[in-house]
């Protein structure tokens, strides 16, 4: 596919996410891979309600420019999931606030969930019996920091195409953007689930 087309279907699932309130306020970016060398990321401090292909821009997959624009300031968090996943073709990252709340309640540096149906949107995953993996990290604005850790974690243990950051949000990715799209999707339906089933388990109804 190329360039042009890609960015106009980056725009358009970006305008999708916004309307479903998971990208406030400029948060969040966007990437789609080009090839083995290249992808097509938002630039910093869109409003994602509105974003245009101008607002896009290339990255090597070691964060230089190769367009004009400033890059997403958590550019290294895409990169390092094109460099190091062979085959996936797009990253989504939202602050969604189911997403942002369950990141905060579970306090182990790993979320497990088991026994929903909508499991099974995650590639890979055929039965509501398993249970997915799906690392949390300790939030920071040191995002080369960052991406190190995810790229440890990621390579030491099988887990869910997705993490999240504490108090932050989620990335998510897939082998093209219909995929991850569809991953976020159900990710914010499994982490609302989640949420409600663990405070409802708590006694907590306020
Ligand atoms: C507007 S608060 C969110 C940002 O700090 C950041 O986490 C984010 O998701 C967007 O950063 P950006 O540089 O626009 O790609
Ligand atoms: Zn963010």
């Amino acid at each position: 596919m190329d360039v042009s087309t890609l960015a106009q279907q980056l725009c358009d699932v970006s305008r999708r996410i916004y309307q479903r309130d998971w990208s406030p306020a400029t948060s969040s970016n966007y990437s789609v891979r080009l090839d083995q060398q290249r992808c097509l990321i938002t630039t910093s401090g869109r409003d994602k309600g509105q974003l245009q292909v101008d607002q896009l821009m290339q990255v090597d997959l070691h964060n230089q420019a190769l367009t004009a624009g400033k890059p997403s300031a958590e550019t290294a968090l895409h990169t390092q999931l094109y460099r190091d996943i062979d085959g996936i073709g797009a990253v989504l990252h939202t602050h969604s606030q189911y997403a942002v709340m369950l990141s905060r309640m579970v306090g182990a540096d790993e979320l497990h969930i088991e026994g929903w149906e909508l499991q099974k949107a995650l590639a890979g995953q055929h039965t509501h019996e398993a249970t997915i993996h799906i690392p949390i990290f300790a939030n920071s604005q040191d995002i080369d920091l960052l991406a190190q850790q995810v790229s440890q974690r990621l390579d030491s243990q099988h887990h869910a195409p997705c993490y999240l950051i504490r108090g932050h949000g989620v990335y998510t990715w897939g082998q093209d953007l219909d995929e991850c799209f569809r991953h976020l999707e159900a990710l914010e339906h499994l982490f609302r689930y989640e949420f409600e089933w663990r405070r409802m388990a708590r006694g907590d109804q306020s």
